[in-house]
């Protein structure tokens, strides 16, 4: 039998800062060839069993470290961070950090420069996987100049050059258009036959990732790997949401519908997914939902006339746009990378200032107002925590807001309090920001911003990162300020499975301009618009399609279901 090309045994690991071990008791075996999708909630250890793996614990983080992890033949207690970076390559979830060559060519050879390699053969290893990863005409580009699935390109060759044998994805999905998701999941697969690669995916996002074959799904949960199996297996024994796992999509409509999951097989993959009867039972279940008539939105609280802004004069972001968002609406902004989608919510907070066009708030012009004086109306929360969170303790960085607007003191404790209950973070309101995992820390500046209790909030990817828990808790509570206190909330996200479930109207971004304005189910289910602003079908409507039923009609009944039973 082939020896596992990862292994490790009773491994438990401590960062020298926590009092208690990070990983517990881990045995886990990955042969070569594996394609293997790590999931669990946040803080459960992904990354840090991540960081064992390519070298950056105990090399970059120190800490206590018990029984054995052996990568390709390297004990990670004894092997340096270069050894085992040759071993594996990691493609981190913000491409952005990664990068160190002023153009993708310079990026991709540069560690073959550190290698003292010859010209000819570094020429001809970046001509190789520039033709393997369709990097050709991008090769003099700034990576900077790249959109999100480009860089995550440039990044891949980057590892890929040094002929590492082993794949790492932090969380790959995070920031690429559904379309780029997609693509880079197929590309992955490819590379895994073709250049003979074992891979490993940490990724919340279960769906996306399995839209391509998976051998095995590990779950871990404080600390511990609690599940470890085919997903098929994982998926038929309804562990998902017992183990903090979102279901796909396609899954909680057969559930829905009523059917009995023992009866199918193939779960793990729509397109393979045989049920006895399922056009029947679906229809019948689809005749059985009357759709309620939606709320209606008509008082003005955002309203955008003729926006113009690019940041440099020969290429214009946004073009004459114009729209009116209204006061208690729950809106997704979506669109293709690079589209310009937080472009358009700098314009609306400040951060930057348009060519021409206006913006009013409550009837009032926003020209002249600061950055500040808008923050009191409009909270801005950004995809990456690290660019808010400014102050030590987590206390301090939510109370900041209300400290700078001269808030009294007792009125402050009561405020960040409860928004730290709110937020999930009240257990650890007296530590540093910097023992937090990234989904962590994304709830910290998301409660920066709730305490100030502004009128409208845009979010940049609320949920990235975030666990099924805390993802349903977080939108659980934007609802909910949304429903009780008719804050207009934004949404801008990659995420169909978001944009579908929790927002009423979805406004599609692309070529400068809003290429459809109208309920999320409608958006999606519009292939033209999918192609033209790399969305993407959710499952919902591939199930609708193969049962002979109407997507649009479906998807809404899905959504409206759901609803009601949150
Ligand atoms: N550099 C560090 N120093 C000390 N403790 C850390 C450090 N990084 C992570 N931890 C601790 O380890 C725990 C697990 O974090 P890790 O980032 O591995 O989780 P994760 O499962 O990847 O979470 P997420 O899905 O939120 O990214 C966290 O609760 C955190 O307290
Ligand atoms: N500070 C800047 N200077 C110059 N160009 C910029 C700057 N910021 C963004 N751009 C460019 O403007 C365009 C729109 O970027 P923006 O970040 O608004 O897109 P987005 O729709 O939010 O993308 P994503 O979905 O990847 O987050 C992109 O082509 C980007 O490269």
């Amino acid at each position: 039998m082939t020896a596992p090309l990862i292994s490790f045994k009773d491994f438990s690991f401590q960062y020298n800062s926590q009092t208690e071990p990070t990983l517990r008791h881990l045995n886990l075996d990955i042969y070569p060839g594996e394609k293997v999708l790590i999931a669990g909630p946040s803080g459960s250890g992904k990354s840090t069993l991540g960081r064992c793996l390519n070298g950056l614990i105990p090399q970059s983080y120190p800490g206590k470290l018990t029984g054995q992890a052996v990568i390709n033949g390297h004990d990670i207690s004894h092997s340096s961070i270069f050894e085992l970076s040759m071993d594996v390559g990691t493609v981190l979830q913000d491409p952005d950090s990664q990068f160190v060559g002023l153009t993708v060519v310079e990026d991709m050879a540069f560690s073959l420069e550190n290698d003292q390699q010859t010209q000819p053969a570094m020429q001809q290893a970046t001509a190789k996987w520039a033709q393997t990863l369709d990097l050709n005409q991008l090769l003099t580009h700034r990576p900077q100049e790249l959109s999100g699935g480009q860089k995550q390109r440039v990044s891949m060759a980057g590892v890929l050059i040094d002929n590492s044998k082993i794949l790492l994805f932090d969380e790959p999905l995070a920031s690429l258009d559904p379309a780029s998701g997609k693509a880079s999941m197929a590309l992955i697969d490819q590379l895994t036959h073709t250049e003979d690669l074992t891979v490993v995916i940490i990724e919340h996002r279960i769906e996306d990732v399995l839209q391509q074959p998976i051998d095995r799904l590990i779950v871990m949960q404080d600390g511990a790997i609690v599940a470890n199996d085919r997903p098929e297996t994982i998926l038929r024994q309804s562990l998902m949401a017992q183990l903090g796992l979102r279901e796909p999509l396609y899954l909680s409509a057969l559930k829905l519908a009523g059917v009995d999951l023992d009866d199918c097989t193939h779960l793990d993959s729509l397109a393979a997914l045989t049920v006895p009867n399922l056009t029947t039972t679906l229809q019948q279940w689809t005749a059985g939902v009357t759709l309620n008539t939606p709320t209606v939105h008509a008082d003005p609280l955002l309203q955008i006339t003729d926006l113009n802004f690019g940041y440099s004069p020969d290429k214009p972001i946004i073009k004459d746009l114009s729209v009116t968002l209204n006061r208690g609406e729950m809106i997704s902004l979506v669109g293709q990378n690079g589209t310009g989608k937080s472009t358009l919510s700098n314009l609306i907070t400040g951060f930057l200032t348009p060519q021409s066009g206006a913006l009013t708030f409550n009837g009032k012009s926003l020209a002249d107002q600061s950055v500040k004086e808008r923050a009191d109306h409009i909270g801005y929360i950004l995809q990456d925590p690290n660019q808010m969170l400014s102050k030590t303790l987590i206390y301090d960085e939510v109370a900041a807001g209300l400290t700078l607007r001269g808030v009294a003191a007792d009125e402050i404790e009561e405020r960040v309090l409860a928004t730290l209950k709110v937020c999930g973070l009240y257990e650890f309101r007296h530590w540093p920001i910097s023992a937090l995992s990234f989904g962590q820390k994304k709830r910290v500046t998301i409660a920066a911003i709730l305490v100030l209790r502004p009128e409208m909030i845009i979010l940049d990817e609320p949920t990235a990162g975030q666990d099924l828990q805390h993802y349903t808790e977080m939108m659980n509570f934007l609802t909910q300020l949304n429903r009780d206190q008719a804050i207009t909330i934004m949404l801008i996200t990659h995420d169909m499975h978001l944009m579908l479930e929790y927002t009423d109207r979805t406004i599609v971004l692309g070529g400068g301009n809003i290429l459809m304005d109208a309920a999320p189910a409608d958006v999606l289910t519009n292939e033209t618009i999918i192609d033209q602003a790399s969305l993407a079908k959710t499952s919902l409507y591939t199930l609708a399609e193969q049962h002979q039923l109407n997507p649009t009609e479906f998807v809404a009944k899905f959504v409206q279901a759901e609803r009601e039973a949150r």
